[in-house]
């Protein structure tokens, strides 16, 4: 590959508990060429969580700041916390021709939709309501409440699917992550990702 072509922007998104900390966690051993953004968040860590790696946890004055110095490429409000993707670590990657995934939620989609319409876009649904239900109550990292709110926005979330390209049930992990492996294979195989490379054939044909 030449530094010139741009790596592939990948956004993963689907409702709390669903399954895409998990899946995104399959990807590093079946895709292990593919980058992933960290985002910036002002929810507080969960048990085992690591500053840097699962998330770089701001304070709300830390996160207002990154949104006026220009620094994130979009951010939402998410039940009552905000997130946000470093711009940067993004543009870099993909200069560099590295695909990269962001995790985010559908707000923010749309917003990266906007500035990458070439982007593709992710949906992960879960099996059925009552599964999903199941695996953010089995995970037991929030309170009941929070629970209830994020089944609530997750309604909402699954409504927006039409925007995006595809999406997979993660009934198993393993179809889901090579389901992705699959998407991201054939979004290479995309002609006009390799017509500038056959047009340098055809002149040095010439
Ligand atoms: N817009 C946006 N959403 C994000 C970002 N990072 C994470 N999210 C989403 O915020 C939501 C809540 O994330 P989190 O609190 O980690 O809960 P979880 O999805 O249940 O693990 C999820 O839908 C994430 O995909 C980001 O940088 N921007
Ligand atoms: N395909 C699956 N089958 C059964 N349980 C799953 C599956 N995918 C994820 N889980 C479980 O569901 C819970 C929520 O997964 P997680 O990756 O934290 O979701 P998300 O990042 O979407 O909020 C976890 O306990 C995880 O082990």
């Amino acid at each position: 590959m030449t530094s010139s072509e741009k790596g592939i922007l990948i956004v993963l998104s689907g409702p709390s508990g669903v399954g895409k900390g998990t899946v995104c966690k399959a990807l590093r051993d079946c895709a292990p060429n593919l980058i992933y953004s960290v985002s910036a968040t002002t929810r507080a860590p969960r048990e085992g969580e690591v500053d840097g790696v699962n998330y770089f946890f701001k304070s709300r004055e830390q996160f207002q700041q990154l949104i006026q110095d220009n620094q994130v490429l979009e951010w939402a409000e998410y039940v009552g916390n905000y997130y946000g993707t470093p711009r940067k670590f993004v543009e870099d990657t993909l200069n560099s021709g590295k695909d990269i995934i962001l995790e985010i939620e559908v707000q923010g989609a749309l917003k990266v939709k906007k500035s990458f319409p070439e982007g593709v876009f992710i949906f992960l649904l879960p099996p059925s309501m009552d599964e999903l239900e199941n695996r953010i109550v089995g995970r037991g990292t929030e309170s009941q409440e929070v629970i209830r709110s994020r089944m609530s926005v997750a309604m909402d979330e699954i409504r927006m699917m039409e925007h995006y390209d595809y999406a997979i049930v993660n009934d198993h992990v393993e179809h889901a992550c090579s389901n992705i492996q699959s998407i991201i294979v054939a979004e290479h195989c995309r002609k006009d990702k390799v017509v500038s490379k056959i047009k340098q054939w055809m002149a040095e044909v010439k």
